[in-house]
């Protein structure tokens, strides 16, 4: 039994290197399995642009003032300090690479956010506003020749860029908005206004402040004809900082978080720009003055436009799982080291991680995280390809844009509270990147309507290849509750399976049951709204599922493939256990029910004693986060 307790106090000390709170492990908390290699693990969860993440890598552990919290600061600190983080970032960021990447390496554009380890969420906004929206915007939407124009002074930050599309009118509807730009002929001009208050531009991210020139998305309007949503160049203001003439911005004020974007509402009022500043890769007005395109109608123009913007979405996506991160590999350490309440044996307070309720909360959302990343890293793979897939990219992008904002909301939250009081300190940095990343389930599509966009999709995929009618497991099958049955890959697919099946079906019914009594195709979509998005979310999480099992079966070791198959079968079993749908249409039993709530307690045990090394295969470095990720009693000494 001593020398048990010994193999215990060795392994964990050494799976929690650097931590010298441990000096006491309760040896009643559990047997604990030999840990694997997390620098290989890391390796294969981010095997692209080796280089670059190596030289980013040198470059961090020696940049402070990159590193730098805004927390604390004044409004106009907070904004001074994250702009001039932002000039730093992309004076770094144009060294390794460019805006055209954007298109043809959006790999160095990953490994660039994921390497960043930002105190300051602040500045990968505004970055990702002048780079990824504003630059996108001209990669993806402009020709040649403007791309030529704009490309240098973008990355040089000649030019800082925002981006204008919401109004206060219209937010996720903005195919709607009211700006207009009408085309005049005689000038070869267009002339930009917002006729109404609520046809102001809002939220604008980067333009109550710094920005030189914005992307404006308006009504284009050619010889009395309108021709849909369009996105035009355009200054703002002069080199004295000053306003344009026909450019009128105030400042949204002080928002819930991420308080250094300064964010502007912006009114036009006879904006005059030349005719090429058009983006016009998917229509333009000719020196005849008469418009063309190569997309009809309008709204197929619109959301060729707008899914040309999708890469936001992705990066989205990136910097959730990258949150994430941070808040597990800070919430499990400490849930090693912390210790509250004695167990059986009074001289040992035990670890919060021995707690089962405590495992529980945290472990699926490693599970959740892991998932995700793999999930991403196709999506990467998919927007790196020449010959862009571009339905599959904008139905994944929003997908996973949806499901991992959510994720990392309630992941934050999480670990906010699993950290107790010291969670609440801005020093350990989950509080404040819960509050600063809450906003990912808005921006860049609000996440109601993406799973809508989705499911959408879905729909009309399923008219050319309808599914397979539901049926439930036999009686046998659900009698079966043994671990090796309900952890099984097989049985794991079938459920996700199952469910998005008859969910296709159960929403298609419920549709045509609305039309058949009289309601217009809207009306019954927005009447079915809830199940509409149970869709969305149903093939998300079974397409997430898809490319876990494949990334997670094609790792070479042994050893720490298990630890992976065991956040597999967590990811879907706390899936099956929250929604009652598997229930309800009798996929599985009452018993195998029982039994999925206990493989899930059972799971967060067992995943435990690989916990440390799978956070910080995430990459990273728990020393450089808050004090409680490492020696918290020594980081508090008087
Ligand atoms: C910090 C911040 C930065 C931003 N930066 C920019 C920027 O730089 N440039 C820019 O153009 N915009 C920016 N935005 C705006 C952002 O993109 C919008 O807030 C977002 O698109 C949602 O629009 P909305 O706020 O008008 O919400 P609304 O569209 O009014 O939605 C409100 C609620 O209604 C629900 N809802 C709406 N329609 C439906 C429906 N059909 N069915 C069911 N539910 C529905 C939504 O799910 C949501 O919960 C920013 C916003 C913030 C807060």
């Amino acid at each position: 039994m001593e020398s048990t307790i010994r193999r215990i106090q060795i392994n964990t000390l050494h799976l929690l290197s650097n931590n010298d709170c441990l000096s006491e492990i309760d040896p009643q908390y559990m047997e604990i399995k030999q840990s694997f290699d997390a620098n290989l693990l890391n390796k294969y969860l981010f095997p692209y642009e080796l280089e670059l993440k190596e030289s980013l890598s040198t470059f961090w552990n020696n940049e402070n003032f990159l590193l730098q919290p805004s927390f604390g600061l004044s409004l106009e600190q907070d904004r001074e300090l994250t702009f001039n983080q932002f000039k730093k970032l992309m004076e770094l960021a144009t060294k390794h690479f460019g805006l055209i990447d954007l298109e043809r390496n959006p790999k160095k554009i990953a490994v660039f956010t994921q390497g960043y380890r930002f105190q300051n969420p602040s500045v990968t906004t505004l970055m990702g506003v002048h780079f990824s929206l504003f630059g996108a915007s001209i990669v993806f939407l402009g020709s040649e020749e403007q791309r030529k124009k704009y490309t240098e002074k973008v990355e040089k930050l000649e030019i800082i860029g925002c981006f204008s599309l919401t109004e206060l009118g219209h937010g996720s509807n903005v195919q709607s908005i009211e700006t207009i730009a009408e085309y005049d002929h005689d000038k070869e001009e267009f002339i930009i206004n917002s006729p109404t208050i609520t046809s102001q531009k809002y939220f604008i991210g980067g333009s109550a402040k710094n920005a030189t020139h914005t992307i404006i998305m308006a009504q284009l309007k050619v010889s009395g004809k309108m021709e849909g949503v369009h996105a035009f160049v355009a200054r703002i203001r002069n080199d004295d900082g000053s306003l344009v003439k026909g450019v009128d911005i105030r400042d949204c004020g002080v928002k819930m978080a991420l308080n250094g974007v300064d964010n502007g509402r912006i009114m036009f009022k006879d904006l005059h720009i030349p005719r090429d500043q058009l983006l016009n890769r998917f229509g333009g007005v000719n020196k005849a003055g008469i418009y063309t395109s190569p997309i009809n109608p309008a709204n197929k123009r619109f959301a060729n436009t707008i899914g040309a913007l999708v890469l936001g979405r992705y990066i989205v996506s990136i910097g959730s799982v990258a949150f994430n991160s941070v808040g597990l590999t800070t919430a499990i350490r400490y849930s090693f080291s912390r210790k509250q309440f004695q167990g059986s044996d009074p001289k040992f307070e035990k670890q919060l991680i021995s707690y089962s309720s405590h495992r529980k909360r945290l472990i699926p959302h490693l599970a959740n995280t892991y998932a995700t990343h793999f999930s991403n890293n196709y999506l990467l793979d998919l927007l790196s390809e020449k010959e862009k897939k571009e339905k599959e990219i904008h139905i994944l992008a929003s997908a996973l844009k949806a499901y991992s904002s959510w994720s990392t909301r309630d992941c934050l939250q999480e670990c906010r509270e699993a950290c107790g009081g010291q969670g609440f300190l801005s020093e350990n940095l989950i509080g404040n990147f819960k509050s600063e990343t809450e906003i990912y389930t808005t921006f860049e599509g609000d996440n109601i309507l993406l799973y809508q966009q989705v499911a959408k999709f879905m729909l009309s995929e399923s008219r050319k290849n309808p599914p397979t009618d539901y049926q439930q497991p036999s009686n046998e099958q659900k009698q079966r509750t043994d671990r090796n049955y309900i952890r099984s890959f097989d049985f794991l697919l079938e459920a996700l399976n199952s469910r998005l099946n008859q969910t296709i079906q159960y929403v298609t019914e419920k549709l045509s049951d609305s039309v058949s009594e009289g309601s217009a195709i809207m009306d019954a979509w927005n009447d079915n709204g809830t199940y509409i998005v149970r869709l969305g979310v149903a093939y998300t999480e079974k397409t997430i599922l898809d490319k876990f099992i494949a990334a997670v079966n094609n790792y070479p070791d042994e050893n720490t493939r298990n630890a992976l198959k065991l956040l597999v079968s967590l990811y879907v079993l706390n899936i099956i256990d929250r929604d009652n749908w598997f229930l309800k249409y009798q996929f599985i039993s009452p018993q195998q029910s029982e039994s999925i709530s206990i493989q899930i307690l059972e799971l967060c045990k067992e995943i435990v004693p690989y916990s440390i090394s799978l956070t910080d295969a995430l990459g990273f470095d728990h020393q450089r986060l808050g004090p409680i990720a490492g020696d918290w009693i020594s980081r508090n000494k008087f």
